[in-house]
Protein backbone atom coordinates (compact mmCIF):
# COMPACT_ATOMS: atom_id res chain seq x y z
CA UNK A 1 0.00 0.00 0.00
CA UNK A 2 1.58 3.23 -0.66
CA UNK A 3 1.57 6.11 2.33
CA UNK A 4 -1.20 7.94 1.62
CA UNK A 5 -1.89 10.62 3.92
CA UNK A 6 -5.82 11.67 4.19
CA UNK A 7 -5.68 15.67 3.62
CA UNK A 8 -6.18 17.54 6.42
CA UNK A 9 -9.70 19.59 5.72
CA UNK A 10 -9.19 21.65 9.15
CA UNK A 11 -6.90 24.33 7.67
CA UNK A 12 -7.40 28.30 7.94
CA UNK A 13 -6.32 30.93 5.90
CA UNK A 14 -6.33 34.86 5.63
CA UNK A 15 -7.73 35.28 2.34
CA UNK A 16 -7.07 39.13 1.64
CA UNK A 17 -9.59 39.31 -1.36
CA UNK A 18 -12.41 38.09 1.84
CA UNK A 19 -10.57 40.13 4.36
CA UNK A 20 -11.06 37.40 6.81
CA UNK A 21 -9.58 33.84 8.03
CA UNK A 22 -11.44 31.34 5.98
CA UNK A 23 -11.35 27.59 6.00
CA UNK A 24 -9.40 26.43 2.91
CA UNK A 25 -11.16 24.17 0.37
CA UNK A 26 -8.83 22.94 -2.52
CA UNK A 27 -10.58 23.01 -5.88
CA UNK A 28 -8.69 19.49 -6.11
CA UNK A 29 -9.47 17.22 -3.35
CA UNK A 30 -6.24 16.75 -1.83
CA UNK A 31 -4.19 19.35 -3.95
CA UNK A 32 -3.13 22.51 -3.72
CA UNK A 33 -2.40 25.00 -6.50
CA UNK A 34 -0.14 27.67 -5.48
CA UNK A 35 0.90 30.85 -7.42
CA UNK A 36 3.82 33.49 -6.08
CA UNK A 37 5.05 36.33 -7.04
CA UNK A 38 8.81 35.81 -7.57
CA UNK A 39 11.65 38.45 -8.10
CA UNK A 40 13.22 40.49 -10.71
CA UNK A 41 16.18 39.13 -11.04
CA UNK A 42 18.38 42.15 -11.56
CA UNK A 43 20.64 42.23 -8.26
CA UNK A 44 21.23 39.92 -5.44
CA UNK A 45 17.98 39.04 -3.04
CA UNK A 46 17.95 40.53 0.09
CA UNK A 47 16.55 39.62 3.67
CA UNK A 48 13.05 41.21 2.82
CA UNK A 49 13.24 38.69 0.10
CA UNK A 50 14.12 35.78 2.24
CA UNK A 51 11.21 36.90 4.49
CA UNK A 52 8.55 36.28 1.60
CA UNK A 53 10.69 33.08 0.47
CA UNK A 54 10.50 31.08 3.44
CA UNK A 55 6.91 32.20 4.62
CA UNK A 56 5.36 30.39 1.21
CA UNK A 57 7.98 28.24 1.87
CA UNK A 58 6.23 27.32 4.97
CA UNK A 59 2.70 27.58 4.09
CA UNK A 60 3.53 24.68 1.07
CA UNK A 61 5.43 22.47 3.80
CA UNK A 62 2.31 22.65 6.00
CA UNK A 63 0.29 21.35 3.28
CA UNK A 64 2.74 18.72 2.99
CA UNK A 65 2.89 17.78 6.40
CA UNK A 66 -1.07 17.86 6.36
CA UNK A 67 -1.68 15.44 3.25
CA UNK A 68 -2.17 17.72 0.19
CA UNK A 69 0.15 17.63 -3.42
CA UNK A 70 1.01 20.89 -3.88
CA UNK A 71 2.25 22.52 -7.21
CA UNK A 72 4.08 25.27 -6.46
CA UNK A 73 4.87 28.13 -9.53
CA UNK A 74 7.07 30.92 -9.19
CA UNK A 75 8.11 33.31 -11.34
CA UNK A 76 11.01 34.72 -12.39
CA UNK A 77 10.42 38.26 -13.75
CA UNK A 78 13.28 38.79 -16.86
CA UNK A 79 11.49 41.29 -18.97
CA UNK A 80 8.66 44.42 -18.38
CA UNK A 81 9.56 45.59 -14.69
CA UNK A 82 9.76 49.09 -15.47
CA UNK A 83 12.33 51.70 -12.69
CA UNK A 84 9.16 53.12 -10.53
CA UNK A 85 7.22 50.19 -10.81
CA UNK A 86 5.35 52.72 -13.65
CA UNK A 87 4.30 52.25 -17.24
CA UNK A 88 7.72 54.22 -18.19
CA UNK A 89 10.93 54.68 -16.84
CA UNK A 90 14.01 52.21 -18.22
CA UNK A 91 13.79 48.12 -17.57
CA UNK A 92 15.28 47.01 -14.60
CA UNK A 93 17.13 44.66 -16.71
CA UNK A 94 17.97 46.84 -18.96
CA UNK A 95 19.00 49.85 -16.59
CA UNK A 96 21.48 46.51 -14.70
CA UNK A 97 23.04 45.31 -17.91
CA UNK A 98 24.34 48.58 -18.80
CA UNK A 99 25.47 49.19 -15.33
CA UNK A 100 27.45 45.86 -15.61
CA UNK A 101 28.27 45.59 -19.75
CA UNK A 102 26.45 42.31 -19.42
CA UNK A 103 23.76 41.05 -22.20
CA UNK A 104 20.03 41.46 -20.44
CA UNK A 105 19.72 37.70 -20.20
CA UNK A 106 23.23 37.21 -18.94
CA UNK A 107 22.32 39.78 -16.04
CA UNK A 108 18.87 37.60 -15.46
CA UNK A 109 21.31 34.19 -15.15
CA UNK A 110 23.50 35.60 -12.67
CA UNK A 111 20.67 36.93 -10.62
CA UNK A 112 18.53 33.83 -10.84
CA UNK A 113 21.57 31.50 -9.96
CA UNK A 114 22.22 33.57 -7.08
CA UNK A 115 18.73 33.86 -5.98
CA UNK A 116 18.67 29.90 -5.54
CA UNK A 117 21.89 29.69 -3.99
CA UNK A 118 20.81 32.00 -1.48
CA UNK A 119 17.14 30.03 -1.41
CA UNK A 120 19.37 26.87 -1.27
CA UNK A 121 21.06 27.93 1.43
CA UNK A 122 17.76 28.83 3.76
CA UNK A 123 16.81 25.19 2.94
CA UNK A 124 13.55 26.96 0.93
CA UNK A 125 12.22 24.26 -1.24
CA UNK A 126 12.55 24.67 -5.39
CA UNK A 127 9.39 25.54 -7.22
CA UNK A 128 7.69 22.51 -9.20
CA UNK A 129 7.59 25.35 -12.00
CA UNK A 130 9.83 28.18 -12.19
CA UNK A 131 8.70 30.04 -15.39
CA UNK A 132 10.55 33.13 -16.81
CA UNK A 133 8.66 35.87 -18.42
CA UNK A 134 10.98 36.21 -21.51
CA UNK A 135 9.65 32.25 -21.96
CA UNK A 136 5.67 33.17 -22.40
CA UNK A 137 5.36 35.95 -24.36
CA UNK A 138 3.28 33.78 -26.76
CA UNK A 139 1.10 33.17 -23.41
CA UNK A 140 0.92 36.63 -22.85
CA UNK A 141 0.23 38.21 -26.18
CA UNK A 142 -2.51 35.80 -26.40
CA UNK A 143 -4.16 36.91 -23.60
CA UNK A 144 -3.74 40.56 -24.31
CA UNK A 145 -5.32 39.52 -27.61
CA UNK A 146 -8.43 38.12 -25.60
CA UNK A 147 -8.62 41.31 -23.81
CA UNK A 148 -8.56 43.38 -27.08
CA UNK A 149 -11.77 40.86 -28.51
CA UNK A 150 -13.46 41.10 -25.05
CA UNK A 151 -13.43 45.39 -25.10
CA UNK A 152 -11.12 45.64 -22.30
CA UNK A 153 -7.99 46.72 -23.63
CA UNK A 154 -6.92 49.17 -26.66
CA UNK A 155 -3.76 49.44 -28.72
CA UNK A 156 -2.13 52.81 -28.94
CA UNK A 157 0.52 54.25 -30.98
CA UNK A 158 2.15 50.12 -30.62
CA UNK A 159 1.26 50.14 -27.00
CA UNK A 160 -1.66 48.05 -25.50
CA UNK A 161 -3.39 49.01 -22.21
CA UNK A 162 -6.01 47.82 -19.99
CA UNK A 163 -9.10 49.96 -19.90
CA UNK A 164 -10.04 50.16 -16.47
CA UNK A 165 -12.81 52.24 -16.78
CA UNK A 166 -14.24 49.11 -18.59
CA UNK A 167 -13.33 46.77 -15.98
CA UNK A 168 -15.60 48.25 -12.73
CA UNK A 169 -13.95 45.64 -10.22
CA UNK A 170 -10.76 47.15 -10.75
CA UNK A 171 -9.67 47.63 -7.53
CA UNK A 172 -11.35 45.18 -5.65
CA UNK A 173 -8.72 43.50 -3.51
CA UNK A 174 -7.09 46.56 -2.56
CA UNK A 175 -10.39 48.22 -1.90
CA UNK A 176 -9.30 51.60 -3.98
CA UNK A 177 -11.56 53.51 -5.37
CA UNK A 178 -10.42 54.31 -9.33
CA UNK A 179 -11.20 57.65 -8.10
CA UNK A 180 -8.36 57.47 -5.53
CA UNK A 181 -5.83 56.12 -7.64
CA UNK A 182 -2.71 57.81 -8.88
CA UNK A 183 -2.43 59.48 -11.54
CA UNK A 184 1.63 58.43 -12.14
CA UNK A 185 2.89 58.59 -15.69
CA UNK A 186 4.81 61.17 -17.48
CA UNK A 187 2.61 63.47 -20.38
CA UNK A 188 3.61 61.10 -23.45
CA UNK A 189 2.31 58.35 -22.00
CA UNK A 190 -0.41 59.77 -20.27
CA UNK A 191 -1.56 60.91 -24.28
CA UNK A 192 -1.47 57.07 -25.42
CA UNK A 193 -4.29 56.19 -23.03
CA UNK A 194 -7.81 56.79 -22.34
CA UNK A 195 -7.42 57.11 -18.54
CA UNK A 196 -4.36 57.97 -16.74
CA UNK A 197 -4.95 54.62 -14.64
CA UNK A 198 -5.13 52.25 -17.60
CA UNK A 199 -1.84 50.32 -17.31
CA UNK A 200 0.36 48.75 -20.10
CA UNK A 201 -0.32 45.40 -21.45
CA UNK A 202 2.32 45.62 -24.20
CA UNK A 203 4.81 48.41 -24.92
CA UNK A 204 5.96 49.45 -28.09
CA UNK A 205 9.95 48.88 -27.94
CA UNK A 206 12.16 52.54 -28.83
CA UNK A 207 14.77 51.26 -31.16
CA UNK A 208 17.30 51.68 -28.08
CA UNK A 209 15.12 48.83 -26.46
CA UNK A 210 17.00 45.94 -26.97
CA UNK A 211 14.68 43.49 -25.35
CA UNK A 212 11.93 42.88 -28.32
CA UNK A 213 9.66 41.07 -29.63
CA UNK A 214 6.78 40.87 -32.57
CA UNK A 215 3.46 40.91 -32.24
CA UNK A 216 0.52 41.88 -33.66
CA UNK A 217 0.70 45.80 -32.44
CA UNK A 218 4.62 45.88 -34.13
CA UNK A 219 7.80 45.41 -31.90
CA UNK A 220 7.57 45.97 -28.62
CA UNK A 221 7.38 44.04 -24.67
CA UNK A 222 5.43 42.66 -22.50
CA UNK A 223 3.84 44.88 -19.50
CA UNK A 224 5.15 43.58 -15.77
CA UNK A 225 1.48 42.63 -14.51
CA UNK A 226 0.45 40.47 -17.48
CA UNK A 227 2.86 37.51 -17.05
CA UNK A 228 1.73 36.47 -14.21
CA UNK A 229 -1.61 36.19 -15.27
CA UNK A 230 -0.66 34.39 -18.14
CA UNK A 231 1.39 31.88 -16.40
CA UNK A 232 -0.14 30.96 -13.33
CA UNK A 233 -3.39 30.24 -15.72
CA UNK A 234 -1.28 27.94 -17.83
CA UNK A 235 0.48 26.05 -15.03
CA UNK A 236 -2.09 25.83 -12.37
CA UNK A 237 -5.22 26.07 -14.38
CA UNK A 238 -8.49 28.03 -13.89
CA UNK A 239 -9.62 28.73 -10.62
CA UNK A 240 -6.66 27.59 -9.10
CA UNK A 241 -6.00 27.94 -5.32
CA UNK A 242 -3.65 30.02 -3.85
CA UNK A 243 -1.99 33.75 -5.36
CA UNK A 244 0.76 34.75 -3.19
CA UNK A 245 3.04 37.47 -2.95
CA UNK A 246 4.25 40.70 -0.73
CA UNK A 247 1.37 43.23 0.51
CA UNK A 248 3.54 45.95 -1.25
CA UNK A 249 2.33 43.72 -4.56
CA UNK A 250 -1.58 44.04 -3.91
CA UNK A 251 -2.10 47.51 -5.21
CA UNK A 252 -1.16 47.56 -8.43
CA UNK A 253 0.43 44.49 -9.51
CA UNK A 254 -2.18 41.31 -7.99
CA UNK A 255 -5.24 44.22 -8.70
CA UNK A 256 -4.07 44.30 -12.30
CA UNK A 257 -2.98 40.60 -12.65
CA UNK A 258 -7.00 39.84 -11.34
CA UNK A 259 -8.02 42.26 -14.11
CA UNK A 260 -6.64 40.77 -16.92
CA UNK A 261 -7.50 37.15 -16.04
CA UNK A 262 -11.23 37.99 -14.65
CA UNK A 263 -12.32 40.33 -17.88
CA UNK A 264 -10.23 38.37 -20.64
CA UNK A 265 -12.98 35.53 -18.82
CA UNK A 266 -10.70 33.66 -16.95
CA UNK A 267 -11.78 32.26 -13.35
CA UNK A 268 -8.20 33.19 -11.11
CA UNK A 269 -6.80 32.93 -7.94
CA UNK A 270 -9.37 31.50 -5.34
CA UNK A 271 -7.78 32.92 -2.01
CA UNK A 272 -5.28 35.61 -1.85
CA UNK A 273 -2.22 35.35 0.67
CA UNK A 274 0.28 38.31 1.38
CA UNK A 275 2.93 38.50 4.14
CA UNK A 276 4.27 41.34 5.45
CA UNK A 277 7.09 43.08 5.23
CA UNK A 278 10.59 43.28 6.72
CA UNK A 279 11.56 46.39 7.86
CA UNK A 280 14.82 47.99 8.95
CA UNK A 281 14.44 50.87 11.70
CA UNK A 282 10.78 50.55 10.59
CA UNK A 283 11.31 51.11 7.05
CA UNK A 284 10.32 48.33 4.27
CA UNK A 285 13.91 46.86 3.29
CA UNK A 286 14.08 47.81 -0.50
CA UNK A 287 16.71 47.72 -3.24
CA UNK A 288 15.46 51.00 -4.19
CA UNK A 289 15.95 52.49 -1.00
CA UNK A 290 19.17 51.08 -0.53
CA UNK A 291 18.31 50.05 3.22
CA UNK A 292 19.04 46.37 1.99
CA UNK A 293 21.08 43.69 3.70
CA UNK A 294 21.84 41.01 1.24
CA UNK A 295 21.35 37.17 2.37
CA UNK A 296 24.86 36.57 1.16
CA UNK A 297 26.14 39.15 3.44
CA UNK A 298 24.01 37.98 6.20
CA UNK A 299 25.30 34.57 5.58
CA UNK A 300 28.71 35.43 6.21
CA UNK A 301 27.68 36.21 10.36
CA UNK A 302 24.69 33.64 11.29
CA UNK A 303 24.25 30.25 10.12
CA UNK A 304 21.15 30.12 7.75
CA UNK A 305 18.51 28.01 10.04
CA UNK A 306 19.54 31.06 12.44
CA UNK A 307 18.09 33.45 9.75
CA UNK A 308 15.61 31.28 9.06
CA UNK A 309 14.70 30.70 12.44
CA UNK A 310 14.36 34.29 12.86
CA UNK A 311 12.01 34.41 9.81
CA UNK A 312 9.70 32.24 11.07
CA UNK A 313 9.36 33.21 14.62
CA UNK A 314 7.15 35.96 13.35
CA UNK A 315 4.47 35.56 11.65
CA UNK A 316 3.97 35.90 7.69
CA UNK A 317 1.45 38.89 8.37
CA UNK A 318 3.29 40.88 11.20
CA UNK A 319 5.98 42.84 10.56
CA UNK A 320 9.88 41.46 10.68
CA UNK A 321 11.87 43.99 12.19
CA UNK A 322 15.53 43.25 11.52
CA UNK A 323 18.43 44.48 13.54
CA UNK A 324 21.60 42.93 15.70
CA UNK A 325 19.48 42.07 18.82
CA UNK A 326 16.54 40.17 16.66
CA UNK A 327 19.62 37.72 15.17
CA UNK A 328 21.12 37.28 18.90
CA UNK A 329 17.84 36.05 20.15
CA UNK A 330 17.24 33.92 17.08
CA UNK A 331 20.82 32.39 17.63
CA UNK A 332 20.32 31.51 21.48
CA UNK A 333 16.61 30.27 20.79
CA UNK A 334 17.95 27.91 17.68
CA UNK A 335 20.65 27.15 19.79
CA UNK A 336 18.11 25.50 22.60
CA UNK A 337 16.36 24.01 20.12
CA UNK A 338 19.46 21.97 18.52
CA UNK A 339 21.11 21.61 21.41
CA UNK A 340 18.10 19.55 23.19
CA UNK A 341 18.16 17.58 19.28
CA UNK A 342 21.30 16.36 19.28
CA UNK A 343 21.59 15.31 22.98
CA UNK A 344 18.10 13.30 22.73
CA UNK A 345 20.43 12.21 19.73
CA UNK A 346 23.48 11.07 21.47
CA UNK A 347 21.20 9.42 24.70
CA UNK A 348 19.58 7.26 21.95
CA UNK A 349 22.64 5.37 21.38
CA UNK A 350 22.43 3.83 24.68
CA UNK A 351 19.17 4.43 25.91
CA UNK A 352 17.34 1.86 27.66
CA UNK A 353 14.31 0.34 26.12
CA UNK A 354 10.55 1.38 27.53
CA UNK A 355 9.17 4.30 27.22
CA UNK A 356 7.33 7.22 29.88
CA UNK A 357 3.73 7.21 29.64
CA UNK A 358 3.83 10.66 31.09
CA UNK A 359 6.27 12.36 29.21
CA UNK A 360 5.02 10.32 25.93
CA UNK A 361 1.46 12.37 26.53
CA UNK A 362 3.37 15.57 27.20
CA UNK A 363 4.85 15.37 23.56
CA UNK A 364 1.75 14.32 21.83
CA UNK A 365 0.20 17.30 23.19
CA UNK A 366 2.87 19.52 21.90
CA UNK A 367 2.75 17.90 18.54
CA UNK A 368 -1.08 18.67 19.13
CA UNK A 369 -0.18 22.69 19.97
CA UNK A 370 1.78 23.15 17.07
CA UNK A 371 -0.15 21.88 14.67
CA UNK A 372 -3.07 23.74 15.79
CA UNK A 373 -0.79 26.83 15.26
CA UNK A 374 -0.47 26.01 12.15
CA UNK A 375 -3.93 24.97 10.82
CA UNK A 376 -4.96 28.56 12.30
CA UNK A 377 -3.54 30.30 9.32
CA UNK A 378 0.26 29.02 9.41
CA UNK A 379 0.54 30.74 12.67
CA UNK A 380 4.66 30.20 13.36
CA UNK A 381 5.31 31.93 16.61
CA UNK A 382 3.08 30.06 18.14
CA UNK A 383 4.12 27.06 16.48
CA UNK A 384 7.73 27.47 18.04
CA UNK A 385 6.15 28.19 21.22
CA UNK A 386 5.39 24.80 21.21
CA UNK A 387 8.89 24.02 20.20
CA UNK A 388 10.12 25.82 23.16
CA UNK A 389 7.69 24.34 25.08
CA UNK A 390 8.77 20.61 24.31
CA UNK A 391 12.33 21.65 24.53
CA UNK A 392 11.75 22.54 28.17
CA UNK A 393 10.25 19.34 29.46
CA UNK A 394 12.41 17.29 27.58
CA UNK A 395 15.34 19.16 29.54
CA UNK A 396 13.75 18.16 32.75
CA UNK A 397 13.23 14.77 31.12
CA UNK A 398 16.82 14.47 30.48
CA UNK A 399 18.56 16.28 33.50
CA UNK A 400 16.62 14.25 35.71
CA UNK A 401 17.89 10.86 34.73
CA UNK A 402 17.74 8.09 31.65
CA UNK A 403 14.49 8.23 29.77
CA UNK A 404 13.27 5.24 27.64
CA UNK A 405 14.37 4.72 24.18
CA UNK A 406 10.23 4.62 22.86
CA UNK A 407 9.97 8.24 24.68
CA UNK A 408 13.45 9.60 23.05
CA UNK A 409 12.41 8.71 19.81
CA UNK A 410 9.03 10.40 19.89
CA UNK A 411 10.28 13.49 20.80
CA UNK A 412 13.15 13.13 18.08
CA UNK A 413 10.67 12.45 15.48
CA UNK A 414 8.71 15.42 16.78
CA UNK A 415 11.71 18.08 16.41
CA UNK A 416 12.47 16.47 13.16
CA UNK A 417 9.27 16.77 11.42
CA UNK A 418 7.79 19.98 12.96
CA UNK A 419 10.91 21.32 13.25
CA UNK A 420 12.76 19.95 10.34
CA UNK A 421 9.90 18.99 7.30
CA UNK A 422 7.30 21.68 8.29
CA UNK A 423 9.85 24.75 9.86
CA UNK A 424 12.73 23.81 8.01
CA UNK A 425 14.88 24.25 10.28
CA UNK A 426 17.32 21.45 10.87
CA UNK A 427 18.65 21.44 7.50
CA UNK A 428 23.36 21.14 7.40
CA UNK A 429 24.11 20.59 11.35
CA UNK A 430 23.12 23.52 12.77
CA UNK A 431 26.54 23.57 14.57
CA UNK A 432 27.10 27.20 13.68
CA UNK A 433 24.01 28.40 15.01
CA UNK A 434 25.33 30.72 18.00
CA UNK A 435 28.06 32.86 16.43
CA UNK A 436 29.19 34.74 19.12
CA UNK A 437 31.90 34.72 17.92
CA UNK A 438 31.29 36.29 14.52
CA UNK A 439 33.14 39.71 14.75
CA UNK A 440 36.60 37.72 15.97
CA UNK A 441 35.99 35.20 12.65
CA UNK A 442 35.23 38.48 10.51
CA UNK A 443 39.00 39.91 11.83
CA UNK A 444 41.20 36.29 11.61
CA UNK A 445 39.54 36.06 7.88
CA UNK A 446 40.66 39.63 7.15
CA UNK A 447 44.00 37.99 7.96
CA UNK A 448 44.21 34.95 6.80
CA UNK A 449 43.05 36.52 3.16
CA UNK A 450 45.39 38.91 3.27
CA UNK A 451 47.72 36.02 3.87
CA UNK A 452 46.35 34.04 0.57
CA UNK A 453 47.04 37.11 -1.07
CA UNK A 454 49.95 37.74 -1.07
CA UNK A 455 50.89 34.17 -2.04
CA UNK A 456 49.20 34.82 -4.84
CA UNK A 457 50.52 38.30 -5.69
CA UNK A 458 53.81 36.24 -5.22
CA UNK A 459 52.90 33.56 -7.49
CA UNK A 460 53.12 31.17 -5.20
CA UNK A 461 49.39 29.65 -6.11
CA UNK A 462 49.76 26.04 -4.71
CA UNK A 463 50.60 27.69 -0.95
CA UNK A 464 47.31 30.39 -1.90
CA UNK A 465 45.37 27.19 -2.87
CA UNK A 466 46.10 24.81 -0.14
CA UNK A 467 45.05 27.50 2.74
CA UNK A 468 41.62 28.13 0.85
CA UNK A 469 41.28 24.07 0.70
CA UNK A 470 42.43 24.06 4.64
CA UNK A 471 39.55 27.03 5.04
CA UNK A 472 37.11 24.48 3.36
CA UNK A 473 38.30 21.72 5.33
CA UNK A 474 36.43 23.92 8.81
CA UNK A 475 33.55 24.37 6.78
CA UNK A 476 34.54 28.15 5.31
CA UNK A 477 34.36 28.60 1.66
CA UNK A 478 36.55 31.01 -0.14
CA UNK A 479 35.20 32.48 -3.69
CA UNK A 480 37.55 34.94 -5.74
CA UNK A 481 35.54 37.36 -7.20
CA UNK A 482 36.78 40.91 -9.28
CA UNK A 483 36.26 42.27 -6.10
CA UNK A 484 38.86 40.26 -4.57
CA UNK A 485 38.05 37.17 -1.79
CA UNK A 486 34.95 36.72 -0.45
CA UNK A 487 34.71 34.27 2.07
CA UNK A 488 31.63 32.57 3.81
CA UNK A 489 31.20 29.64 6.28
N1 LIG B 1 11.24 44.12 2.83
C1 LIG B 1 10.48 43.16 2.32
N2 LIG B 1 9.78 42.34 3.13
C2 LIG B 1 9.01 41.36 2.63
N3 LIG B 1 8.87 41.12 1.32
C3 LIG B 1 9.53 41.91 0.45
C4 LIG B 1 10.38 42.95 0.91
N4 LIG B 1 10.94 43.54 -0.17
C5 LIG B 1 10.45 42.91 -1.26
N5 LIG B 1 9.61 41.93 -0.89
C6 LIG B 1 8.86 41.04 -1.77
O1 LIG B 1 9.73 40.45 -2.73
C7 LIG B 1 9.11 40.42 -4.01
C8 LIG B 1 9.99 41.08 -5.04
O2 LIG B 1 10.22 42.39 -4.65
P1 LIG B 1 11.08 43.44 -5.46
O3 LIG B 1 11.97 42.75 -6.45
O4 LIG B 1 10.18 44.52 -5.95
O5 LIG B 1 12.00 43.95 -4.25
P2 LIG B 1 12.27 45.41 -3.74
O6 LIG B 1 13.48 45.39 -2.89
O7 LIG B 1 11.00 45.96 -3.15
O8 LIG B 1 12.66 46.13 -5.07
P3 LIG B 1 12.38 47.62 -5.49
O9 LIG B 1 12.77 48.47 -4.30
O10 LIG B 1 13.27 47.78 -6.67
O11 LIG B 1 10.91 47.66 -5.79
C9 LIG B 1 7.75 41.08 -3.82
O12 LIG B 1 6.77 40.07 -3.65
C10 LIG B 1 7.90 41.89 -2.59
O13 LIG B 1 6.69 42.03 -1.90
ZN1 LIG C 1 3.00 38.63 -10.04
Amino acid sequence: MPDVKTPDLNIHLYDTMQRQKVRFEPSTPGHVGMYLCGPTVYSDAHLGHAKKEVAFDVIRRTFLHFGYKVRYVANITDVGHLQNDSDDGEDKMLARARLEQLEPMEVADKYFWSFFKDMDALNVLRPSINPRATGHIQEQIKLIEELIEKGHAYESNGSVYFDVRSWPEYGKLSGRKLDDQEEGTREAVREEKRDPRDFALWKNAEPEHIMRWDSPWGVGFPGWHIECSAMSLKYLGEGFDIHGGGLDLQFPHHEAEIAQAEAAGHHFARYWMHNNMLTIGGEKMSKSKGNFTTIQDILQRYDPMVVRFLLVSSHYRSVTEMNDEAFASAANGYRRLVDTLAEIERRLNDAPAGADAALDAKIAARVQEFEDAMRDDFNTPKAVAALYGLTTEMNTALNAGAVGRETLEQARNAYRTLGGDVLGLFAGNGQAATQDDAPVVDRLMEIVLKARQNYRLQKQYAEADELRDTLGAVGITVEDTKDGARWKR
